[in-house]
């Protein structure tokens, strides 16, 4: 709803629908009629709008796209009629403007905002485009290229550099609604011909073609297969080329493009299953809605290698006192310089610098040997490497030294957490924080809980989080948790399609045609190809362990490739050794090229095996690296270890490049329709019985059978008939 109310000269309309005064076709229609109304009184010499709560308007109702038309068709309009109204009208901005919200303010002839306001049009992040004139008016006044900026990345701009820009017209401290009425009340009688943005000129930008050029080839290098970005620049330059009224006609004809192009769908999925999981539940009844965080006053970090100083980097960057702690000296001096980099550069980004970050306080960031400056720390995050005897040796030297509430957390991309909580005095307390690399940068956490841990360590784990402004998602306790779990039987597609006849470059091509940032095989060069070799040789899989007479391609009846392991032999870890599956100028160095000895390689080792190489297509490729790891979450779904698809797709969209204008695996699962999916695994799966990866879980044979039921209902029909699975 939109609240009319007249003051003196001044009609106020205040935009309401809690929390964030989305606008639906109600308060549309209030706005309409709140606007009507102070026309046609002629005591109303001018008009305010605001938003209830200190919010403008987050913009069109997104939930309301699913009646995209009836939406659509009402925005634009009521953006005019605000512009065409002979009184003039002052938005006044708090909290946020975006999207269809910044729209309605540039229609208004005056803008005024709070200091600690911000502005944006991010429709483009939910696969849209700023469809109600904003692709119009915005360059018309702050010009072409900071409103291409704004447009096609959708970020949200703070009130002061909006004043910088042109895009309003003052900024305030104290009361915005007051100093917007008194604006108001300032510009009555004014001429409003020049404040109307439809009627002024694109400004000028020299050599324009040649600018709005590289512009496009820009977005087109960043946009990585999602339309939006590309639509919204043609939106624009529509604008540098049309009258107003044909760019507006222009602009409407791309959103139709856009609304009905899938992705917007994917992406708007995408906005609420990032909100979604942050209602974490657990099979055995404990969730957010009756547990409650404790404070974390001080931290600590154990272990400064890679994941440690990301970690420290975050917790600083988050403003939480911590002590950071190595094993010895030499390790912690390194560690000291790394982390010191580190918040050099992050301080560089940050209005007011080193000064509010403050790492050189010795009271905010702290680096020792001692154990015993963790007695006081609230919760602790373990981050040395991954060995299961050094992390149960560390947990039970906690348990002696943190006082009693301390939560334990152990930075794990694997391993079991019952087992390393078995080593304290308190396994309520203990839980897997598994952070993404570089910690600092990566949104995601993975937050497992284990058998033990307390709803309490789970809505600590959530809180902070927040506080580090990461996507935390709740998951169950099994060997790689959820975002490993699913990678394992992709990876494993991606090598056994090098053994039949691919070639690296062609896989991490497909897959990044796909949209993924970095294929299977760039990715694991660049994490080092060690890393895995390692975790296989402590599991029996390869090295010395191995029984004499173990098959070279099978494992406990399984089809297993030593590729990988026969990498590592020749001392190929990737780009930290200058060659992996590829070839680098130098060890270190970032720069892929297709390497001859690893074909030639490749070949004499099928030639060793007897396999006929033969030529993989892109869509094979696809189907068995994408179909095994959705598989792999059905699995995991059907297992209880994580609430609901929206879950595993958090957790691929932002810990594992996977694109978001796809929506998730499962939600891309859904797209491509649940038959299908299964029907392409079978046909792979008679193919090569020996791989478990490929064999169709029993819960989307479920959902195939049922009838491809909608994705938001799949969880139903494991509760109701998951005995049956
Ligand atoms: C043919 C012409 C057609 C023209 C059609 C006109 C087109 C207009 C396009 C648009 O306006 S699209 C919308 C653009 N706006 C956005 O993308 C903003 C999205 N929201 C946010 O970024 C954030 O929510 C926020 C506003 C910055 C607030 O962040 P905060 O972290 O404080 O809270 P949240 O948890 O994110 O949100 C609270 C609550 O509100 C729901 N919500 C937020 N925005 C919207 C919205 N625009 N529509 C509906 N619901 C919204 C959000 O989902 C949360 O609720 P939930 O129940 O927890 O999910």
């Amino acid at each position: 709803m939109a609240q009319y109310a007249r003051g003196s000269a001044v009609a106020v309309i205040r935009l309401r629908n809690p929390p964030v005064n989305a606008l639906s076709r109600a308060v549309l229609q209030a706005l309409e009629d709140g606007l009507k109304k102070a026309d046609a009184d002629p005591s109303v010499k001018a008009v305010m709008i605001c938003g209830e709560n200190g919010k403008f308007s987050a913009g069109a109702d997104i939930r309301g796209f699913s009646a995209p038309k009836r939406l659509g068709g009402a925005l634009g309009p009521v953006v005019s009629l605000i512009e065409s109204s002979e009184k003039p009208v002052v938005a006044a901005i708090e909290g946020v403007a975006l999207g269809g919200g910044l729209e309605v303010a540039l229609g208004c002839h005056y803008r005024i905002a709070h200091v600690k306001a911000r502005m944006g049009l991010p429709e483009v992040t939910l696969g849209l485009l700023p469809g109600a004139e904003g692709t119009q008016r915005l360059p018309r006044l702050i010009g072409v290229p900071a409103a291409l900026d704004m447009i096609t990345t959708g970020k949200h701009i703070p009130a002061t550099e909006a004043l910088k820009l042109g895009l309003v017209d003052e900024i305030v401290e104290e009361n915005t609604i007051e100093a917007a009425i008194r604006l108001a009340n300032k510009v009555i009688g004014q001429p409003l011909g020049p404040r109307r943005l439809s009627l002024k000129p694109v400004p000028k930008v020299p050599n324009m073609e040649a600018f709005l050029d590289e512009a496009l080839a820009k977005v087109k290098r960043q946009a990585r297969g999602c339309l939006a970005p590309e639509l919204c620049f043609q939106a624009v330059r529509a604008a540098t080329q049309s009258p107003f009224a044909d760019g507006v006609r222009r602009e409407r004809e791309l959103f139709q493009v856009l609304l009905s192009s899938g992705q917007a769908q994917a992406l708007q999925y995408a906005f609420f299953a990032e909100r979604a999981v942050r209602r974490w539940a657990t099979p055995g009844g404990a969730s957010w809605s009756s547990a409650a965080p404790q404070p974390v006053r001080r931290a600590a970090v154990i272990g400064l290698g890679t994941m440690g100083r990301g970690i420290v980097t975050s917790l600083v960057k988050a403003n939480i006192p911590l002590v950071a702690l190595e094993q010895d000296l030499e390790n912690l001096n390194k560690g000291r310089k790394a982390v010191m980099f580190l918040l050099e550069r992050e301080a560089m980004k940050m209005e007011g610098g080193a000064q509010v970050l403050d790492f050189h306080n010795p009271a905010r960031l702290q680096f020792t040997v001692d154990f015993d400056l963790l007695r006081d720390v609230d919760l602790v995050i373990e981050a040395v490497f991954e060995n299961m005897a050094l992390k149960k040796e560390i947990f039970h030297k906690l348990s002696k030294i943190c006082k009693p509430g301390a939560l334990l957390c152990t930075n794990t991309s694997a391993l079991n957490i019952d087992e390393i909580a078995s080593a304290t005095n308190r396994p309520q307390q203990v839980i897997g924080t598994h952070f993404f690399s570089p910690a600092h940068v990566m949104r995601l956490l993975e937050i497992i809980y284990g058998r033990h841990t307390s709803p309490t360590a789970i809505a600590t784990a959530m809180q902070l989080a927040t506080a580090l402004k990461k996507v935390g998602v709740v998951v169950g306790n099994c060997f790689g948790f959820v975002g490993n779990r699913m990678m394992f039987p992709y990876v494993q597609q991606a090598v056994f399609l090098l053994e039949e006849g691919s070639r690296p470059d062609a896989v991490d091509q497909a897959l990044e045609d796909f949209g993924f940032k970095i294929g299977p095989f760039r990715m694991s060069d660049l994490a080092g190809l060690d890393v895995g070799w390692r975790s296989r040789k402590d599991q029996g899989l390869t090295g010395p362990s191995l029984p004499a007479g173990t098959p070279a391609r099978q494992r406990r009846g399984q089809r297993y490739s030593p590729l990988p392991d026969l990498l590592c032999e020749h001392g190929r870890f990737g780009q930290k050794t200058g060659k992996g599956w590829y070839l680098y100028e130098k060890a270190g160095g970032r720069t892929a090229t297709p390497d001859p000895w690893l074909l030639n390689f490749l070949s004499q080792y099928r030639d060793t095996h007897g396999i006929q190489t033969r030529f993989i297509d892109q869509e094979e490729i696809l189907e068995r690296c994408l179909f095994s790891l959705i598989n792999e979450g059905f699995a995991i779904l059907a297992e209880g270890i994580a609430s609901g698809p929206e879950h595993l797709d958090v957790i691929y969209i932002n810990g594992y490049g996977w694109p978001k204008h796809r929506g998730g695996p499962m939600f891309y699962a859904s797209t491509v329709g649940l038959p299908r999916v299964l029907a392409k695994l079978q046909k792979y799966s008679e193919a090569h019985p020996d791989v478990p990866g490929l064999q169709p879980s029993a819960f989307l044979k479920k959902l195939a059978a049922v009838g491809n039921p909608p994705l938001k209902e799949w969880m139903s029909y494991l509760s109701q008939q998951s005995s049956k699975l």
